[in-house]
């Protein structure tokens, strides 16, 4: 699979060879070879199954892969790297009794980070005014930007989140749209998973599209489509949907 073009020299932040993970006699990763470049928001895009969230375990050390090679930083998989990654995996998981600095304080005490992170990741994720308000009453949108927050804490070079936009509106999409863009501009690094096109086609910069275990395309969402037609080219690769 041909990785995203990258500059001359230029070390991807994620990549893996052949990474293949089975349960059982299913195989849910298939030799997938990614290529994630510094700097841009990844979106990994597929239906329902198809394997994103098996992938972005792998990439964390929260399940072995069966076989294959996973490079962070330019280095192979070690555990030292995860210092550097901030991740949120399986939605926000938090206390819903307490606000949300007082559960990125605890977050961050666990972590070992200084106080000071909780106050910059809140005006980050623009949630400074949530005040004493318990977690367990945040809007959707405020309970992602409290799973972002803590996914910051300790100012990390490289964001995994699976599907981060679940549930949001179009304000909250742009408004973590905004987010990652802040993020990443100062060269840091987001991979994201989606099952929903219209959504990783806002977000992301590059997109690896994964279909049964199998990525399908991996590049700028400009050459996925050239003509535009998103859809068009999603379904033909992934040989799923009818359109209207
Ligand atoms: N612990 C497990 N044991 C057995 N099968 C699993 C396990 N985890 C995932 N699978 C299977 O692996 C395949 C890929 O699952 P995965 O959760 O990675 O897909 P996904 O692309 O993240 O899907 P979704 O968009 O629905 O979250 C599915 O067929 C799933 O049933």
């Amino acid at each position: 699979m041909r990785p995203p073009s990258s500059g001359a020299g230029e070390v991807p932040v994620v990549q893996t060879a052949g990474l293949t993970r089975t349960f059982g006699s299913a195989t849910a990763v298939d030799s997938v070879h990614l290529a994630v470049r510094p700097g841009r928001i990844y979106g990994l895009l597929g239906p329902n199954g198809a394997g994103k969230s098996t992938t972005l375990k792998m990439l964390l050390g929260l399940l072995p892969p069966s076989s294959g090679e996973i490079r962070l930083f330019g280095q192979p998989w070690n555990r030292g790297a995860l210092a550097r990654i901030g991740a949120s995996i399986n939605g926000p998981s938090y206390y819903g009794h307490l606000s949300a600095r007082q559960n990125l304080a605890v977050h961050a005490h666990l972590l070992g980070v200084s106080g000071a992170e909780v106050e910059r990741v809140l005006a980050a994720v623009e949630l400074s005014d949530a005040g004493r308000k318990k977690a367990k009453s945040f809007s959707t949108g405020m309970k992602g930007r409290l799973a972002l927050a803590m996914a910051m804490l300790g100012d990390p070079d490289l964001l995994i989140l699976d599907e981060p936009q679940n549930g949001l509106d179009p304000e909250g999409i742009a408004a973590l749209r905004t987010m990652l863009r802040r993020f990443t501009d100062g060269g840091r690094t987001v991979v994201l998973s989606s099952h929903l096109l219209g959504e990783v086609a806002s977000l992301a910069d590059d997109i690896g599209l994964i279909a049964a275990g199998q990525l399908r395309y991996q590049g700028s969402i400009a050459d996925f489509a050239p003509d535009g037609d998103l859809e068009r080219a999603y379904f033909a690769l992934t040989g799923t949907g009818v359109r209207a």
